[in-house]
């Protein structure tokens, strides 16, 4: 059996153990799960590591956000009906963490749960989705409104699938390791701010420290009792942004790291008039997301819509908006109230400074 701690591998580890696993269970039938891009650049690679000992058949999906949706569900159950998938087949979700969020969902689901396995391609996939358990699809454009949370049984971690992974992800998956690194210490958010991120060592290094944060706190509270929230810093607004630009026709859909960055913004501001966060840290905090996000505009209608789609947060208890601020880098606190007055000053400093 592969034990908990043993869950996440990296590199050679990782695909030596998946064909231990494959041997080991014997599974009925292989499923890989590839969006349009992962099925041309990963999958080759992954035929290597696996070096093709086995009979996969590919499950593939269009990829992208506004797919992560009941249809692509129903889709996948009715491949897995029709393929002949049994209790005893297994998923493995190669790709980003639309595919390892869907997948983990239709595995957890199909005759009420099938093993399943996550190799992360993208960046955000590897610090963050593919960990963790949380699986699920949006509904009616909020975010992971409908899912379960079920762990993979392994996650194997490539650093080479990032190597075609264009620059505004790679950009995008650094705003969970930026969050990894606020909840975590200082000394993280340091040597975030100050490493070569173009030193390939260096940055696989920031790349398994942020795993390590993530995993830790999912280990001591899986299931978001109390602990598990802090992970959710930055996205009590930025889920709502993400959906209010998700299939508006008068905005451009953000990636997921991109809205998640402007939350860390606006929740670090509340933290500073809330909590006393410091002003300079805010400041340097501003500063180190705006190097390397786009700034957005948002207008007095679009922020109270945004406000508005804050009652699909699932932190919410009895209707109440509850935020993840910091007291300071490293102190995260759950549990906090923000007044919609004080959100759109969050705003104003988000686009004046
Ligand atoms: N479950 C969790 O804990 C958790 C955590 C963070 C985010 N998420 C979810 O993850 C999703 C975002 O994941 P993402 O940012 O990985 O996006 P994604 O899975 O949509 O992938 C982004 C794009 O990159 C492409 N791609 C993937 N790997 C590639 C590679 N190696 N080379 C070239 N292109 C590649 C994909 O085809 C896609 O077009 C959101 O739905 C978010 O809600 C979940
Ligand atoms: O793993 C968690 O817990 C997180 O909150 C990680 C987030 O980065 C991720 O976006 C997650 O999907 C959000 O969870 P949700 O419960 O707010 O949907
Ligand atoms: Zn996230």
């Amino acid at each position: 059996m592969i034990e908990r701690e043993n869950l996440i591998l990296p590199n050679g580890k990782g695909w030596i153990t998946l064909a231990s696993l494959i041997a080991e269970k014997k599974y009925s039938k292989l499923f890989i799960l590839v969006d349009e891009n992962t099925e041309i650049l990963c999958l080759p690679i992954f035929y290597i590591k696996m070096e093709e000992m086995n009979e996969w058949k590919i499950l593939k999906i269009r990829d992208g956000e506004k797919n992560k949706n009941i249809e692509t569900c129903i889709e996948l159950w009715q491949e897995l009906l029709l393929e002949g998938a049994d209790r005893h087949s297994l998923v493995i979700n190669l790709g980003g963490g639309m595919i390892s969020d869907l997948g983990g969902f239709i595995a957890s689901t199909f005759k009420r749960g099938i093993d399943f396995v996550n190799i992360p391609t993208t960046l955000l996939g590897m610090v963050d989705a593919s960990i963790g358990g949380k699986n699920g699809i949006d509904f009616k454009n909020a975010k992971n409104q409908v899912g379960t949370v079920n762990q993979p049984k392994l996650v194997v971690i490539e650093h080479s699938f990032l190597k075609t992974l264009p620059k505004e992800q790679l950009i995008s998956g650094m705003a969970e390791m930026m969050k990894h690194s606020l909840i975590s210490s200082k000394d993280s958010w340091n040597r975030f701010v100050t490493s070569d991120l173009n030193d390939k060592a260096i940055f696989e290094n920031l790349i398994w420290e942020s795993i390590e944060i993530k995993n830790k706190i999912v280990q001591r509270d899986p299931l978001e009792k109390g602990l598990r929230k802090t992970l959710n810093f930055g996205h009590t607004l930025g889920h709502a942004i993400e959906s209010h630009c998700l299939d508006n026709p008068y905005r451009e859909a953000l990636l997921h790291g991109e809205a998640i960055a402007i939350g860390i913004i606006l929740a670090t501001f509340l933290s500073t008039e809330l909590l006393g966060f410091p002003q300079n840290e805010l400041l340097e905090v501003y500063n180190t997301i705006e190097s390397y996000f786009p700034k957005q505009k948002f207008s007095k209608n679009e922020i109270s819509n945004i406000i508005k789609l804050l009652s699909y947060d699932k932190k919410n208890i009895g209707g109440k908006v509850l935020f993840v601020l910091l007291e300071e880098i490293g102190k995260p606190k759950t549990d906090c109230f923000v007044s919609d007055s004080l959100i759109f000053n969050a705003f104003e400093f988000y686009e004046k400074s």
